[in-house]
């Protein structure tokens, strides 16, 4: 999908910083995120990748800085359940790992029915049939749906999660490492899904990664974070051909793949 700049950005993150005691996590982070585009964010393990991911989905208040979602700004404090609704509907996150943010008790059709539930006014039988629809669109079938997360793979599991997210229809996914600890032909296949989905619907991504080969597959734009703050961004494409930061360097050397080369999906 192409990304127009005149769209009002879908996320716009100004000096955002995350404290942690004395610690200082993120620093002074910003960026901007179009309708539709797709965003990595890399570094080493430690620069802050995480911290930013949960401070853009509130799971963390940014000790300083401001971030806006849709056009509104996103405040601390306490909020009604109406408005935790809607900012759900902005903004969804997937973990690195699906199994444990899946209840082990709900089967898996539930899991994305819950998700449904909790947005949509849909009849019983609607909300079961666009559970199985999103099931389908993520390559699960109506048999998995009477399935526990235990009796899954974790791609599969990983699968159900990112059924779980769109169910929801946000305006952005944020994938936290979401394929890290799949292994190399699963990753393929989500990542394939992933794009499959932004061809068909208006989504924006946040695609959180220390994995550059991934990121140059998924993004269109990214961010290079180093010890909490941003030291390189632009376009992917450019970052990795002609990294102009001596990090970015060390990080594109450090990819774990012999005679690596970038190979996008064709657009
Ligand atoms: N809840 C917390 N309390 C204290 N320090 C924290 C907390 N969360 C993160 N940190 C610190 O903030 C820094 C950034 O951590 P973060 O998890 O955001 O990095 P990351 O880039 O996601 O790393 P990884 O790839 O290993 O997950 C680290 O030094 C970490 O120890």
């Amino acid at each position: 999908m192409t990304t127009d700049s005149t769209d009002a950005a879908v996320v716009e993150a100004t000096g955002l910083r995350k404290e942690f005691g004395e610690a200082v996590a993120v620093d002074d982070v910003s960026f901007t995120l179009a309708p539709g585009e797709s965003l990595a964010v890399v570094g080493e393990s430690g620069s802050g990748k995480t911290t930013l991911a949960r401070m853009l989905v509130g799971l963390e208040i940014p000790t300083a800085g401001t971030l806006t979602v849709c056009g509104r700004p996103r405040t601390a404090g306490r909020v009604s359940s109406a408005e935790r609704r809607r900012r759900a509907r902005e903004i969804q996150i997937v973990f690195q790992d699906p199994y444990s943010s899946l209840d082990k008790l709900q089967r898996v059709g539930d899991v994305v029915e819950t998700s449904l539930d909790l947005h949509f006014p849909l009849t019983p039988a609607d909300r079961k049939r666009r559970a199985l629809e999103l099931l389908e669109a993520v390559g699960l079938s109506e048999r998995h749906a009477g399935m526990l997360p235990r009796q899954l793979s974790g791609g599969q599991r990983q699968r159900v999660a990112i059924a779980r997210a769109i169910a929801v229809e946000p305006r952005v996914l944020v994938l936290d490492e979401a394929v890290a600890a799949l292994d190399v032909s699963i990753q393929a296949q989500i990542l394939n899904l992933l794009a499959d989905i932004r061809d068909r619907q208006e989504i924006s991504y946040v695609f959180i990664s220390h994995d550059l080969a991934v990121v140059h597959q998924i993004s269109d734009t990214a961010v290079v974070m180093r010890g909490g703050r941003v030291v390189e961004q632009g376009p992917t494409r450019d970052l990795l051909a002609t990294p102009r930061e001596a990090y970015t360097r060390q990080l594109r050397a450090a990819v774990p793949r012999p005679g690596w080369k970038p190979q996008r999906r064709p657009a």
